[in-house]
């Protein structure tokens, strides 16, 4: 199917009927960040292949090369990276954008590391709350002062004086990214203090299979963290990281959503190459959602494919009542999913939708409802009413800066509407190419 674009700002999408095919997906962005900065901080070169090429790689490979870590770029994702970060001897400004998976471990590796930086990004990453990374931080004796608004980026980091022998408390109600940073920059504390470090977390924690592929990524360069439960972190003193060699990314499994749910809706099969049933990603559970709808999915080792209903033929697929707070991402495409579903549909525990590219449950709401979908949401959750096939109107999507908004609404081409996608743009965030891969699966309506 070929899209209309009528700018370089709109994408018109022709109204799809079917799904097939097989698409390759890009880096796991959550992935690629995390190598990206264990590599640096790690004894040795690391080969890395897979790498995800998008905004938020980008942002944090400029940084890594501001910060004078060597890299070495062969192409097609592939990346050596020489490790040795060293504290920085000038101080250092250093853009971010709005990746939050650069942005957190950056503040802890650096408030670690010593040095001066002032860390900045774009005016919503200024928006994005940081205030429990900090007080973490600052609590065991690094130096952040907050260069805008409190509780928020910007920040300047300078040289502290990071105690061992106490634990460290951090909340992690409001972002896994917290927990993940202070566990991927704690082997700077535990070098500098020679104790181990316990880190402790404090009430809830969300988004917790991130927080598995912080540990199994940490463990792959050489450092074993003993977990008790979701609440203590026990990091081993003397703990070093230690280059593994070579380190393929596997592909990005909130990416590989989209395309499951078009199997799921466009009858399939549709073919995932890059994540599989040895994945390291929580959002791979998508499927298990998919299948309660009523997809039919199977595993290889290395990809999946999903066959389900034809809703451009009127067929619907099962309604749902969940909690995605395992997988705040992915459920994003559940809640777009839901247009096509065969009666309301819950999407429960997604506060920190809120605190994200945009506030996703507003933005979702607001654009679910602009197609003619009844919506209702409160403070961490949304109820999106299936849209009959008379209700359907033609909209266009604002997408909020948002990847995701523009990457689940491009779902709705399989309505009887007129949909056009404003700032296509966006998914640049995470996918750029999104759109000519999702066109490569689709199968327009004849006229
Ligand atoms: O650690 C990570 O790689 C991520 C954690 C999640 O954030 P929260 O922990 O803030 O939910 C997720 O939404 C984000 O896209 C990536
Ligand atoms: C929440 C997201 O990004 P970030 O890593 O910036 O938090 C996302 O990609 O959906």
């Amino acid at each position: 199917m070929k899209p209309t674009s009528t700018s370089a700002n709109t994408l018109v999408l022709s109204r799809a009927q079917l799904a097939q095919g097989e698409i390759s997906l890009p880096g796991s962005k959550s992935i690629s960040n995390r190598v990206l900065l264990l590599a640096a901080l790690a004894k040795g070169r690391t080969r890395l292949s897979g790498l995800l090429d998008s905004d938020d790689t980008r942002v944090m490979l400029a940084a890594l090369r501001q910060l004078d870590v060597k890299l070495e770029d062969h192409g097609d994702g592939r990346l050596d990276v020489e490790g040795g970060l060293a504290p920085s001897s000038q101080r250092e400004s250093i853009f971010l954008g709005n990746a939050g998976t650069a942005f957190r471990p950056l503040t802890a590796a650096l408030a670690m590391l010593g040095g001066h930086y002032h860390l900045h990004g774009v005016a919503r990453m200024h928006e994005r709350p940081i205030g429990d990374l900090v007080d973490a931080l600052v609590g065991i004796g690094a130096d952040i002062r907050y260069a805008g608004n409190e509780g928020y980026p910007p920040l300047d980091i300078a040289s502290g004086s990071i105690r061992g022998g106490q634990a460290l408390k951090v909340k992690g109600s409001v972002s896994s990214q917290f927990l993940t940073a202070l566990l991927l920059a704690s082997p700077l504390c535990t070098a500098s203090t020679g104790h181990p470090l316990i880190i402790e977390v404090e009430g809830e924690l969300i988004s917790k299979p991130y927080v598995l592929i912080t540990l199994n990524l940490m463990a792959r360069f050489g450092v074993d963290v003993q977990r008790e439960g979701w609440h203590r972190f026990i990091v081993p003193a003397a703990s070093a990281y230690v280059a593994p060699g070579e380190l393929a990314i596997e592909g990005d499994a909130s990416s590989a959503s989209y395309f499951m749910a078009l199997g799921a809706i466009g009858g399939g099969p549709v073919k995932v190459r890059g994540v599989g049933s040895r994945s390291i990603q929580g959002d791979i559970a998508f499927a298990d959602v998919l299948q309660r709808m009523g997809a039919v999915v199977q595993w290889e080792t290395e990809s999946v494919q999903v066959s389900g209903v034809q809703v451009a033929k009127g067929e619907r697929l099962k309604a749902f009542d969940e909690d995605f707070n395992l997988i705040p991402d992915a459920a994003m495409t559940a809640a777009a999913l839901a247009m096509f579903a065969d009666g309301p549909c819950l999407l429960r525990n997604i506060a920190s939708w809120r605190v994200k590219e945009t506030d996703r449950i507003h933005a979702m709401h607001t654009e679910l409802a602009r197609l003619g979908a009844q919506v209702e949401s409160g403070p961490d959750w949304l109820r999106v009413h299936p849209i009959a096939d008379h209700a359907w109107r033609d909209a266009a999507i604002e997408t909020y800066d948002d990847h995701r908004m523009a990457m689940c609404f491009s779902l709705a081409s399989f309505g009887p509407a007129r949909v056009t996608i404003l700032d296509p743009a966006c998914v640049a965030k995470t996918f750029p190419d999104y759109f000519q891969v999702f066109h490569s699966l689709i199968q327009e309506q004849s006229a």
